[in-house]
């Protein structure tokens, strides 16, 4: 579990960019939140801070009690127990050939090179990239680049794993995959928390989410309860999911997924009734 305790964090002392924040990730059953607010509210500042890369200027974090503590040793432990993606795949990406790129962290373990090969095989397979486990990276679209880096971090296997716009730059393609991934992911016990500006995307995929405007946590819920609060989506310029204005404007069941919409029958008689209607 993660316990965010009334953190305030500066860039610049004149300038709190966390204000007051608390959260207790993993204390429900949620297994993906959604970590979601306007350009600036400060969620990638937040993520920096749960992995330690930058410190709290005032609260604390536990993770599963112990609070984080900043020496290279420590932060080597918390990275096995939360891994981050970042937005841009290149900030993360240092060998020219994929499964060196992978394995990097894992060298840096020092862990013997039959676990490590272990690891990457099983990573790169999740992904679904095995096939290009010996190319060179420069030649990879930005879907695959993405994958790649977040082989380099499953390899850890962090008990949490974070992603920071995982669908930025993905076709509608790639985003039906990444969903698919965090899915699989989910199913095998991976906690996961996401930041991004695709709602559809998150609406699909998170559990539980938060929501931050400029540096301050303004609501917390289940997806349907901060989904149905229109206000407080204008409020911090989020748009509502499809799904959510299917309900609200059609008076639909408020469905979770796509599939669920596609698979409801009431909806397909619904839409057969209509058809005859309109003949
Ligand atoms: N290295 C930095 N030095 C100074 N200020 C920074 C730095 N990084 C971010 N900021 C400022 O902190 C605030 C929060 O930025 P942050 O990137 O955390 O927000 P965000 O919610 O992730 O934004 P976005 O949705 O645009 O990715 C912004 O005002 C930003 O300008």
């Amino acid at each position: 579990m993660i316990e965010i305790q009334h953190i305030n964090f500066s860039y610049e002392t004149s300038k709190p960019i966390l204000k007051n924040i608390s959260m207790n990730l993993g204390k429900t059953n949620e297994n993906v939140i959604g970590i979601i607010g306007p350009n600036g509210s400060g969620k990638s500042t937040l993520f920096l801070n749960l992995v330690g890369m930058l410190k709290p200027t005032s609260g604390r974090i536990l993770v599963d009690g112990q609070e984080i503590k900043y020496r290279k040793q420590d932060l080597n432990r918390l990275r096995k127990k939360i891994g981050i993606v970042f937005q841009n795949s290149d900030q993360q990406i240092f060998y020219s050939i994929v499964k060196d790129d992978v394995a990097f962290a894992l060298h840096n373990l020092r862990l013997p090179q039959e676990e490590i090969n272990l690891r990457v095989n099983d990573a790169l397979k999740k992904l679904d990239i095995l096939q290009i486990r010996d190319k060179p990276i420069q030649y990879l679209s930005g879907g695959q680049k993405k994958r790649v880096a977040i082989a380099g971090i499953l390899v850890l296997h962090s008990e949490w794993l974070l992603l920071d716009e995982p669908t930025a730059g993905l076709d509608p393609d790639g985003q039906r995959r990444m969903a698919a991934l965090i899915c699989q992911l989910t199913k095998n016990g991976q906690k996961i928390i996401i930041s991004s500006h695709n709602m559809d995307f998150m609406y699909e995929v998170c559990d539980y989410f938060y929501i931050l405007k400029k540096g301050q946590l303004i609501k917390s819920g289940r997806k349907e309860s901060v989904f149905l609060d229109e206000q407080t989506l204008w409020d911090c310029k989020l748009n509502q999911p499809w799904l959510v204005k299917l309900h609200e404007k059609l008076n639909l069941p408020l469905y979770p997924s796509e599939s669920a919409l596609l698979t409801d029958l009431k909806v397909k008689e619904q839409l057969a009734k209509i058809s005859r209607e309109k003949e």
